[in-house]
């Protein structure tokens, strides 16, 4: 039986309102949700209701345009300052992933030269949907990209969620995954559970149980001694921000990249071009500091004392020294090699959209 695609993200203008499915109650509770406003929207982004970089950008887009559809002003400069000062909120919620961004301003970008109210509305939800349907098509090319670094039989690692529940379908280091899956590929996976927040034991295991795709869960910290014993043949990641020396991705992914090298796994990195900063370098970048209590508690159950100083960044950054490729819907690059094409390949997207 084929499953219905996995949407967690989906806009409906005429209510106006963003559809969402609760992240952080998975995998026992499925829940859908809905933001009406722009602050409950920031709520659901800041709390991971709604995580993983390009459903960050889906949910930015969207933001700002239902903003604009359920903005009252009397004018169209009274508008635009609205519509700017809740894409603001929406900017203050995660730092970090830059496909927040990347969806917030395309939707801006696409209102800013409307001479009418009605036709800033109208264009706003043109480009929100564009975003949407955008990132749905990417994730589907980047898995028939990826196809060719995964062998028939291939034992892959996983960290964290970059599978539908961090995009708006199909997903990206799970979307090659899933294409690997769907051509037939005998696979099998190994997703770590990804701490503090379990991101890879309570969304990928799910996601993939859901798609009859072999997984085994494994903790963060027995990652090396599969790769030792040769159990693993390819580890397979997202990304949150790709700058021109480093990929930004959930903490923890450094130190699996580290222990491949170690032990000659590959390791690639799946993201959309909307993912690369290729301007920025790894010291521009902010790596968003999370909540002590993150680490302190596990799922409300006490891991720690209460009053014990905690560090808890979401990120870490890998040096593209260590990362075999990063596969795309334009093909696979490596860094600092492919930087000029990048370059090119993101000015001529940006030249179709003007
Ligand atoms: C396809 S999503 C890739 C990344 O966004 C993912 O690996 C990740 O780090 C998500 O972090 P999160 O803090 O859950 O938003």
């Amino acid at each position: 039986m084929t499953m219905e695609p996995l949407r967690p993200i989906l806009f409906h203008p005429h209510i106006p309102s963003i559809e969402y499915i609760e992240q952080t109650l998975l995998p026992d509770i499925y829940e859908v949700r809905t933001a009406r406003t722009i602050p409950d929207l920031a709520e659901a982004i800041k709390r991971l209701g709604i995580r993983g970089a390009p459903a960050l950008g889906c949910a930015g887009g969207c933001g700002v345009a239902l903003s604009a559809l359920i903005t009252k002003a009397d004018s169209l400069p009274e508008f635009l300052d609205q519509v700017g000062s809740d894409a603001d909120l929406l900017r203050k919620t995660r730092p970090t992933a830059v496909n927040l961004f990347y969806g917030i301003d395309h939707v801006l970008t696409a209102i800013m030269s409307s001479q009418t109210i009605e036709e800033a509305k109208s264009r706003a939800v043109d480009a929100a949907e564009e975003v949407i349907d955008a990132d749905r098509r990417t994730c589907h090319a980047i898995g028939k990209t990826g196809l060719e670094v995964i062998p028939d039989g291939a034992r892959i690692l996983t960290h964290c969620n970059a599978g539908a529940l961090a995009c708006a379908e199909w997903g990206t280091a799970l979307g090659v995954i899933r294409s690997a899956h769907e051509a037939g590929k005998n696979i099998s996976v190994y997703a770590c559970e990804t701490r503090p927040l379990l991101q890879g034991a309570r969304l990928t295991t799910w996601e993939l149980l859901r798609d009859g795709i072999d997984v085994t869960l494994i903790t963060d910290s027995m990652a090396a001694v599969l790769m030792r014993k040769g159990a693993i043949d390819v580890v397979i990641v997202g990304a949150d921000r790709i700058v021109s020396d480093a990929v930004f991705n959930k903490i923890g992914t450094y130190m699996h990249a580290v222990c491949a090298q170690t032990h000659t796994i590959p390791f690639y990195v799946a993201a959309p071009l909307s993912t690369f900063d290729e301007e920025s370098c790894e010291d521009m970048v902010i790596i968003e500091e999370r909540d002590p209590q993150e680490v302190r508690k596990v799922r409300g159950c006490v891991t720690g004392p209460d009053n014990v100083p905690v560090w808890n960044p979401a990120f870490d950054a890998t040096p593209v020294h260590l990362i075999s490729g990063i596969i795309t819907e334009y093909g696979i690059f490596t860094l600092p090699r492919d930087i000029e094409t990048i370059k090119q390949l993101k000015k001529g997207k940006d030249m179709q959209r003007h």
